[in-house]
């Protein structure tokens, strides 16, 4: 068997569209234009390039977008006074701070000052508390771009055995919440699960969460099973060069799987399309409007 690709660069671009058609809505019917902010603090370079494009698609989805660069020796107390006046500017409907931050920040107090109404990323105690008992949240965009290329790709996914592998606070553990609304039998594993390889081949569903590279072997893989894989993980490919590789061992997984996500273009670019819409779901809701976006 040879899995069909789950393409996440298409669905993301869908995803845009829809958005965008959102955002007019709102200017039209509303007057309401809405604004993300996305704070970077430092010149990772990947983080660069991942705020560089999230800026660039939120104009592109008629949305305004508020830049905030700082240096790599910001203070926290700098950075929660930023964090203080973005929560106060009814121009801005949602909050990103770029991940990871500088060693003098404690990145868990910087999460817990976002207004959860703006917590676009849905990292605030108050949404992960709102999505574990099933009410309105703003969810994390990662773990909401894999359930959203699962349904994609299978449908309805009740009763499906879903396995995680990671539990984050950012994407394993709200990833499972997501897949436990969807009706999934839900295991999370983790590097304590004692036969790993065992648990994950009964996933009908397999979400890779771990941040290792290929470690989720061909043979982890239940024939004709969902593999979507979180990872991106850069490595050094042939003749010295850089490539960015996921946690799934995908020619080995690809030759079981019956979907695969690939790595890039799989999961990556679902996170920003996701971004763009919990910026309108934050807009529409700040303004007493309901999300304009089903599931
Ligand atoms: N506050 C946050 N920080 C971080 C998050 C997040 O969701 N919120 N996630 C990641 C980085 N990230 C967005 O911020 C992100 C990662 C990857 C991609 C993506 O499109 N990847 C491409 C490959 C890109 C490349 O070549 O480097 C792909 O997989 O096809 C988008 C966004 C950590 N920080």
């Amino acid at each position: 068997m040879t899995a069909s690709v789950i393409d996440g660069k298409a669905t993301a671009a869908t995803i845009r569209q829809e958005v965008a058609r959102a955002v007019e809505r709102l200017k039209a019917e509303a007057g309401l234009t809405p604004g993300l902010a996305v704070v970077l603090v430092g010149e990772d370079p990947a983080s660069s390039i991942y705020v560089r494009n999230k800026n660039k698609q939120t104009v592109e989805a008629g949305m305004a977008s508020f830049e905030h660069k700082l240096d790599e020796g910001t203070s926290e107390a700098d950075l929660l006074a930023l964090i203080d006046r973005l929560n106060a500017d009814p121009a801005v409907n949602g909050i990103l701070v770029q991940l990871p931050l500088p060693k003098q920040i404690d990145s868990a107090k910087v999460l817990a000052a976002i207004d959860p109404a703006k917590d676009v990323d849905g990292f605030h105690v108050v949404n992960a508390g709102r999505l574990a008992t099933g009410q309105d949240a703003l969810v994390p965009c990662t773990p909401l771009g894999c359930v959203i290329l699962a349904k994609q790709t299978l449908g309805d996914l009740s009763g499906l055995e879903a396995v995680v592998v990671g539990r984050s606070n950012i994407v394993g553990k709200p990833v499972a919440q997501l897949l436990l609304q969807e009706n999934c039998t839900v295991t999370i594993a983790h590097s304590r699960t004692k036969d790993l390889a065992a648990t994950c081949r009964r996933a009908d569903i397999l979400i890779a969460a771990v941040g290792r590279p290929e470690m989720i072997k061909g043979d982890w893989v239940k024939p004709g099973a969902t593999v979507i894989d979180v990872g991106i993980n850069r490595i050094e490919g042939e003749g010295g060069k850089g490539k960015i590789v996921g946690d799934v061992a995908y020619d080995e997984a690809a030759a079981v799987a019956g979907h695969i996500t690939p790595v890039p273009g799989g999961v990556g670019p679902m996170t920003i399309a996701c971004l763009l819409r919990n910026t309108v779901t934050a807009a529409a809701r700040q303004n007493g409007l309901s999300s304009p976006f089903a599931g």
